[in-house]
C-alpha cells in the first residue's frame, strides 16, 4: 500500500503545503549537473565520472535551467527520509513529461537518508526555474532486512 502524501510530507518535514499532494510530496530542482568524464562499475565496487554543474540564465527576474536535449544529473532539494517499513519511489511530474522530458530514478531504501539524485532526459528544450516542482516523492510499505547504510547515506547533508 503507497501512504499519503499528508504521511509522506511527516516523514520528510519542512514540506510547504504547495508541494503536499493526494499520494506523495513534489520535489523541486536544486541543481543540475553534466556529466564529463565515464564512470565505472565493477564487481568490487563502482566510482562515479566527474561531472560540471550547469549554470542558471536569468529568465525575466527567474533563475532557470535552459536545458538542451540530453541527459543530466538532476538534485533535488528536499532531504528525503525513508522511514522504517516502507520503500520510496520517485516520478517525474507528469508536466514535466507532457514536455517530452523524463527523469529516471532507482530505488530509495529503507533507512536512507539524503538529498538523491535523478537522471534528467531532455527530450525537447526545456527551461525549468531552480525550486520548481519537477517529481514526485511517493512511500510504500514494505519488508525489508537491515537498513540502507551505503555510501550514498547522508550525501548533500549539512
Ligand atoms: O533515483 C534514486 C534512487 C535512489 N537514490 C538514493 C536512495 C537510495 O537508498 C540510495 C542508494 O541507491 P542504490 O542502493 O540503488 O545505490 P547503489 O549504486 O547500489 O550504491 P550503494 O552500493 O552505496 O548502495 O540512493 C537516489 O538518490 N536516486
Amino acid at each position: 500500500m503507497f501512504e499519503s502524501g499528508a504521511y509522506v510530507a511527516d516523514a520528510l518535514g519542512d514540506i510547504a503545503d504547495e508541494q503536499v499532494q493526494p499520494n506523495g510530496v513534489d520535489l523541486t530542482l536544486a541543481r543540475v549537473e553534466r556529466q564529463r568524464e565515464p564512470g565505472r562499475i565493477t564487481t568490487e565496487g563502482k566510482t562515479i565520472g566527474e561531472r560540471t554543474r550547469v549554470a542558471t540564465v536569468d529568465r525575466d527576474g527567474r533563475d532557470c535551467y535552459a536545458l538542451d536535449p540530453g541527459y543530466y544529473v538532476a538534485g533535488y532539494a528536499e532531504t528525503v527520509r525513508v522511514p522504517e517499513g516502507h520503500v520510496g519511489y520517485v516520478y517525474p511530474r507528469s508536466s514535466l513529461m507532457r514536455n517530452s522530458c523524463m527523469l529516471h530514478t532507482a530505488v530509495w531504501d529503507a533507512g536512507y537518508e539524503g538529498k538523491g539524485k535523478g537522471l534528467l532526459e531532455v527530450g525537447h528544450p526545456i527551461e525549468i526555474e531552480k525550486g520548481a516542482r519537477f517529481a514526485q516523492f511517493v512511500l510504500a510499505d514494505a519488508n525489508h532486512e537491515g537498513e540502507y547504510d551505503g555510501s550514498y547515506q547522508g550525501e548533500g547533508v549539512e
